[in-house]
């Protein structure tokens, strides 16, 4: 499967280099009876929270991106262990984010380049992505992603209980196209400028179904009559250094959701935008959003945090911290946790 075949161009020249096909990795990986079971009542327990039948609030929380699997492991079982105690009230999703879409040029995650060398390396970045995946999910925990090509989707989807659509993607045909036949719930990011309206837009789009083009599980091109997804929400994350977790405009996202007759159910992202880039900050963000809950705002679905087991993030290298992103800056384990006991303890009083 390391083959590499030059191709003549007109323009260029052209590396290819085949891949496994989305059935022949999910055969060598499959998910077991147990974890089918187990991913599809996940999703339906986001599915509940986002349409007003259960009032558990979700928050996804993770690192920014996978680099170590070891440490994105040893996160996993802390996570896991903390839901045995907060999974009453918190539905707790782990970000397992292997693809990342870059503002212009940077290592786009274990999906591409696992080793980091600028080389890239799908089939390998691929099948540790699926296995990494497996490994989380078989702790029992839900799995977070943001999509971003749908040819990769296609190798991870069955292990995935909630999908994003990025604020760089969010105005995105293809991206629409894709969420409209995604089996999960899927939240889509406001984008970078702020402006919910391309979210919402993508959300009708995304309900509807579509004639398109795809790839089927053993890689042949194909038509694809999409179904529709009914189970989008907005995520908010800030755009431009502004912030938009507070009560005016949450209040302003939920009529632009109304007005698209779109579920009226915001999560708010501690991080990016919201927190002006600074990890530290999201705490703060948390406490207020789920402040606003108990308020009585039922509009509010949950939250978003960007947490790995150091805090801060560190510029790739031959000696790296250990549990420290080399993308976005998170806050550490110590603090989710204390974090994560707070909000809680807040919402005994919802
Ligand atoms: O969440 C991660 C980043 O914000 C996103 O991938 C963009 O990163 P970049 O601006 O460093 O490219
Ligand atoms: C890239 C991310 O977010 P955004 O699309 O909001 O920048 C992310 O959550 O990793």
């Amino acid at each position: 499967m390391n083959t590499t075949n030059t191709l003549d161009s007109n323009r260029r020249e052209l590396a290819v280099r085949p891949l496994s096909t989305p059935r022949d990795l999910k055969a060598e990986m499959p998910l077991s009876a147990e974890l089918t079971v187990q991913i599809e009542r996940q999703r339906q327990h986001i599915r509940e929270a986002l349409h007003g039948q259960s009032d558990k609030l979700l928050v996804i929380t993770g690192p920014c991106s996978i680099h170590d699997e070891t440490a994105v492991l040893d996160y996993g079982r802390r996570l896991a262990a903390l839901n045995e105690q907060l999974g009453d009230r918190l539905l707790l999703v782990m970000r397992a984010y292997v693809e990342k879409p870059r503002t212009s040029i940077g290592w786009k995650g274990l999906a591409y380049d696992p080793e980091r060398s600028g080389n890239g390396d799908m089939a390998a970045g691929i099948r540790r992505s699926r296995a990494v995946m497996l490994q989380l999910a078989e702790l029992g925990l839900p799995l977070a992603t943001e999509a971003l090509n749908p040819l990769v989707m296609s190798y991870l989807d069955d292990l995935i209980s909630w999908t994003a659509i990025g604020a760089r993607t969010a105005e995105s045909q293809t991206h629409r196209e894709m969420v409209s036949h995604l089996p999960m719930p899927v939240g889509i990011k406001n984008s970078t400028d702020g402006s919910a309206a391309n979210a919402v837009n993508a959300m009708i789009a995304a309900r509807h179904s579509h004639h398109t083009l795809g790839v089927d599980a053993d890689g042949r091109l194909v038509m694809l009559d999409t179904p529709g997804n009914p189970d989008t929400h907005l995520v908010l994350r800030g755009g431009r250094g502004i912030t938009n977790y507070d009560t005016d405009s949450i209040a302003a996202a939920l009529t632009t959701l109304q007005q698209g007759d779109c579920v009226a159910k915001v999560l708010v992202d501690c991080s990016h935008d919201n927190a002006c880039k600074q990890h530290d900050r999201q705490p703060a963000i948390a406490r207020d959003v789920v402040a606003q809950r108990v308020a009585g705002n039922n509009g509010i679905l949950g939250l978003m945090l960007e947490s790995f087991i150091t805090a801060g993030r560190q510029n790739d290298g031959a000696e790296l911290i250990y549990g420290q992103s080399i993308t976005d800056a998170c806050i550490g384990w110590d603090e989710t946790e204390r974090l994560l006991v707070e909000l809680h303890d807040m919402l005994a009083g919802a």
